[in-house]
């Protein structure tokens, strides 16, 4: 526990040769076969650069001010952005005004939205299942936010996946009341889920379409008009998912999308003022918001997450294999990736570290399996590597901060700890502000039962396969132990985020015969 090691990623083999990798995939990309788009992902560059819309009252806008994004590969300007500044947010705070709380639809009005988006998402998520649509989102993915075709493929997978679930009544089923015999003849109460009527999404760069795409579906499922906001330097890859979807059926006034700076968008929520806001990114704009909005939101923030090897050694080589992947994949830039392994001595005698770095080795450019950290620069990560070396123990206050610094790239800590230290352990995990992923690898059933009942952390693989990273369609993705905290994917996350509870307590008699006026009470 008091020495550790800083694993500073992998460095690029080398520079694409040209663009040649574009070519790699023989499918059929014309934009032509693909009714919705509106570019062609193969073409996109400094000479032919394409352009990003806004979508405020049904209707697809330019603006007078773009924003020019530079390609993260070649740092040629290659895309347009029409962004919003702040004298022009009126359209989207009188679009979003419009929406009363009760929302576009809830149970008792208009349910055969319902319907319509279950019909929405069975037709968008066969669209993605058609190889030129997914291939097109993969490769869109990966021109904005550089990673490996297979991590790019796996956001446009669990998105399908997502909206093949909710297809035919599953919509329907999310909205599911219950109801409680009442003290008489007559009374019931009902508990039904309830939209927030106007609402704001906002979500960082690295997911640029999963995190947006599972999140707005969810608000609409619910009966919400939601204005949605991405990060801008991805944001081409929701404005051409936003056009899949008007392709399937989505009426075009239900959602507005806007491309602004962080600025504005806060300007538009304090004018609009959304009865509630699903903000995914940084702790620091988080908890700016947390307060400009008053507590009307929920947070999926920042992840500083940890790994515990258990004192069980076996399997070394996947053990590594899965702790490359959750460091180093997508060049460390998802919320859920690795930051601090903490590994049992009897897994220190054995040649796991030297594995995890012949395995980080093996990333390179070409393939994008490791790519461009677009947040931190490199000198900023070298800085930070060189201040934790000098730290002799992790545990004290003024270190401590220090070393459970999120870095949003290919970084983490390595350290171990003795058989007798795990309370220290779970001391560190214990004082981390943020309690997104974690995994225990282990298959000691007191050793997990321990750990696990000790901490907090919102998705927690256990296990020998645990991983950190890991955000399918299929299981809860969120933090704990934050009352704000969100989460996405599952039923339980879009019935948490994107409705509220609401109780009709039906009393319609009879009076009991012969009844009187009570006395006072
Ligand atoms: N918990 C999760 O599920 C999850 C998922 C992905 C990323 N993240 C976190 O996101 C961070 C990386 O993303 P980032 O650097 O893009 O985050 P960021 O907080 O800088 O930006 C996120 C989004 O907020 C917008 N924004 C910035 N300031 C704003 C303001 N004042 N008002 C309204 N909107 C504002 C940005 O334009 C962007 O669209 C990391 O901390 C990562 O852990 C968390």
């Amino acid at each position: 526990m008091y020495r550790f090691v800083v694993c500073r990623g992998v460095t690029a083999k080398a520079r694409p040769k040209g663009l040649s990798w574009f070519g790699s995939f023989n499918l059929s990309r014309s934009i032509h076969s693909i009714p919705f788009a509106t570019v062609d992902v193969e073409e996109i560059s400094g000479s032919q650069p394409a352009e990003v819309h806004n979508l405020v009252q049904g209707k697809w806008k330019g603006s007078s001010s773009w924003n020019t994004l530079l390609d993260p590969l070649n740092g040629e300007p290659f895309i347009k952005v029409a962004e919003v500044d702040e004298a022009g947010i009126q359209p989207y705070v009188e679009s979003l005004s419009k929406c009363p709380k009760h929302g576009l639809h809830n149970p008792f009005k208009e349910p055969e939205r319902y319907l319509l988006f279950g019909d929405i998402s069975a037709k968008a998520g066969h669209m993605l299942s058609l190889p030129k649509v997914s291939d097109f989102f993969t490769r869109l993915i990966q021109r904005v936010a550089p990673k490996s075709y297979q991590q790019a493929l796996g956001e446009v997978q669990v998105t399908q996946k997502f909206l093949e679930n909710f297809s035919g009544d599953q919509v329907r089923f999310l909205a599911r009341s219950f109801g409680i015999p009442g003290n008489h003849l007559g009374q019931q109460s009902h508990g039904f889920r309830w939209p927030y009527g106007p609402v704001a999404i906002i979500t960082p760069f690295n997911f640029p379409l999963e995190i947006p795409a599972l999140q707005l579906m969810g608000a609409l499922y619910m009966g919400n008009k939601p204005i949605l906001k991405v990060d801008s330097k991805v944001s081409i890859v929701m404005e051409q998912m936003m056009r899949l979807l008007h392709y399937c059926g989505l009426p075009v006034d239900d959602v507005d999308f806007i491309n602004s700076d962080g600025k504005t968008m806060n300007k538009i929520l304090l004018e609009a003022n959304p009865r509630m806001t699903l903000f995914t990114g940084s702790s620091r704009v988080a908890d700016k918001l947390a307060v400009d909005l008053k507590g009307r939101i929920k947070l999926e923030d920042a992840g500083f997450d940890w790994k515990i090897l258990g004192p069980d050694v076996q399997e070394e080589d996947y053990v590594a294999w899965v702790c490359d992947q959750d460091a180093y994949a997508c060049s460390g830039q998802k919320c859920s990736a690795q930051s601090m392994l903490f590994m049992h001595e009897n897994w220190s005698r054995t040649s796991l570290v030297s594995k995890i770095r012949d395995l980080a080795e093996r990333r390179n450019l070409e393939d994008l399996t490791i790519g461009p950290v677009l947040t931190f620069t490199t000198e900023a990560m070298l800085e930070h590597m060189s201040k934790l070396l000098q730290i002799p123990e992790i545990l004290k206050k003024n270190t401590y901060e220090l070393v459970t610094r999120e870095i949003f790239g290919p970084f983490q800590i390595v350290t171990d700890y003795k058989r007798d230290q795990l309370p220290m352990v779970l001391d560190a995990v214990e004082r981390m502000h943020a309690h997104l992923t974690a995994a225990v690898v282990s298959n000691d059933p007191l050793f997990l039962q321990e750990v696990i009942g000790n901490t907090v952390n919102g998705t927690t693989y256990a296990g020998l396969r645990a991983r950190t990273t890991g955000a399918p369609q299929n299981h809860w993705f969120g933090p704990a132990g934050d009352p704000r905290g969100a989460g996405i994917g599952t039923p339980e996350a879009i019935k948490l985020v994107w409705s509220c509870h609401r109780e009709i307590i039906y009393d319609v008699g009879p009076l009991p015969r012969h009844w009187e006026i009570p006395p006072s009470t």
